[in-house]
C-alpha cells in the first residue's frame, strides 16, 4: 500500500486536461489511474497521439463504470459545464473527491454540490482559476473595492471558450460585491444604442468578455474615482500557469470534508 493520491482525469485530450495528465504523470506522490473521454472506450491512453509514453492508463467513457472498476481518491474535471456537474456529483456519490476547473456552473449547481458534500462528509474544490496570479488579482480587487465603488471587469480569452463571462470574472464580481455597496454604474439615463455595449450587469458593475484567437486567459479589473483610476491585471500565457494550483488543490482536497469554491480559500 503506497501513499500516492490516486487520480482520474476527465477531459485528458483537452487544452487543460492534457496539461493535467502531464502534471499527474510527473508528480511523484500522484498516480493516474484512469481517464474519462467521450470516445476511445476500452483503449489505453498510450494508444492516443501525444500520450504514447504514459503506461497502464485505461480510457473510460462512462465515469460510473470507471469508479466501480478503480479505487480512486480524486477526480480532476476539465471538460464542459454540463459534463463537469454530472462528473462532480457522480464522483461524490462514489466517495471520490472532485477537483473541478471546469467553469460555467450556476449558483444552484454550486449549492447542490455543497449540499452533496455535507451529506457525504467529503471535500470538493471548484476553482474557477488555478493560476496563483489570478487568485491574487481577485483578492487585490476585493481590497481595492473597499475604497473604489466604481469598477468594470474586462476578461479576455481565446475564441474556443464556451462560457461567457468567464468563471474568473464571475468569481471576481462575487468577491467584489461582498464588500462593495450595490451601485448602478454609469449615467442614470445611459442608453445602449447597440445591445450589449455596456456588457453584463452584476449588481450594477459591468463585465465585458473579449474572445480572440491568440489569447489564452487575461483579465483586468478597472476602478475609477475622482481624478484617478486603478487597473489590476493578470495574464496567463499558457496552461502551465494553472498547474501549480491544480497540484495544491489535489493535495488539499484529500484533507477536506467540506465544499470549497475558489482557490483563495485553501491557499495559506
Ligand atoms: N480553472 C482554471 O484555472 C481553468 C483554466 C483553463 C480552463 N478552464 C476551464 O476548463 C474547461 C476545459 O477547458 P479547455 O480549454 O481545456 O477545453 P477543451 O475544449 O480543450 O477541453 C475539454 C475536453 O473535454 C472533453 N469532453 C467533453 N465531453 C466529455 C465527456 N462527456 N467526457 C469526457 N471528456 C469530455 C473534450 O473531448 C475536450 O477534450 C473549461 O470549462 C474552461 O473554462 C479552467
Ligand atoms: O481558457 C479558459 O476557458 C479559462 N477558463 C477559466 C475561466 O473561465 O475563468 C480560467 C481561465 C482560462
Amino acid at each position: 500500500m503506497d501513499n500516492k493520491v490516486k487520480i482520474i482525469i476527465a477531459g485528458p485530450r483537452g487544452r487543460m486536461g492534457s496539461e493535467a495528465v502531464k502534471l499527474v504523470n510527473t508528480t511523484e506522490h500522484f498516480e493516474l489511474l484512469a481517464v474519462i473521454d467521450h470516445k476511445h472506450e476500452g483503449q489505453m491512453l498510450s494508444d492516443l497521439e501525444g500520450f504514447h509514453h504514459i503506461n497502464n492508463v485505461p480510457i473510460y467513457t462512462d465515469l460510473e463504470k470507471c469508479l466501480q472498476s478503480t479505487n480512486s481518491d480524486v477526480l480532476i474535471d476539465l471538460t464542459t459545464p454540463e459534463v463537469g456537474m454530472y462528473h462532480a456529483k457522480t464522483a461524490l456519490h462514489y466517495h471520490v473527491r472532485p477537483v473541478v476547473g471546469t467553469t460555467g456552473f450556476t449558483p444552484s449547481d454550486l449549492a447542490e454540490l455543497e449540499r452533496l458534500c455535507q451529506e457525504k462528509n467529503l471535500g470538493c474544490i471548484i476553482a474557477p482559476n488555478f493560476a496563483i496570479g489570478a487568485v491574487l488579482m481577485m483578492k487585490f480587487s476585493q481590497i481595492a473595492a473597499q475604497y473604489f465603488n466604481d469598477v468594470e471587469i474586462i476578461e479576455m480569452h481565446h475564441d474556443q471558450k464556451l462560457d461567457a463571462p468567464s468563471g474568473t470574472a464571475v468569481k471576481t464580481a462575487e468577491m467584489i460585491s461582498a464588500v462593495r455597496e450595490s451601485k448602478k454604474q454609469g449615467h442614470p439615463n445611459e442608453k445602449e444604442t447597440l445591445a450589449g455595449a455596456r456588457g453584463a450587469d452584476y449588481t450594477g458593475m459591468h463585465i465585458h468578455s473579449v474572445r480572440l484567437p491568440g489569447l489564452v486567459a487575461h483579465q483586468q479589473v478597472l476602478f475609477g474615482s475622482e481624478g484617478q483610476t486603478l487597473t489590476i491585471r493578470h495574464d496567463s500565457y499558457n496552461r502551465g500557469s494553472f498547474m501549480s494550483g491544480v497540484k495544491v488543490a489535489v493535495e488539499k482536497v484529500m484533507k477536506l470534508n467540506t465544499f470549497v469554491y475558489g482557490l483563495e480559500n485553501i491557499l495559506e
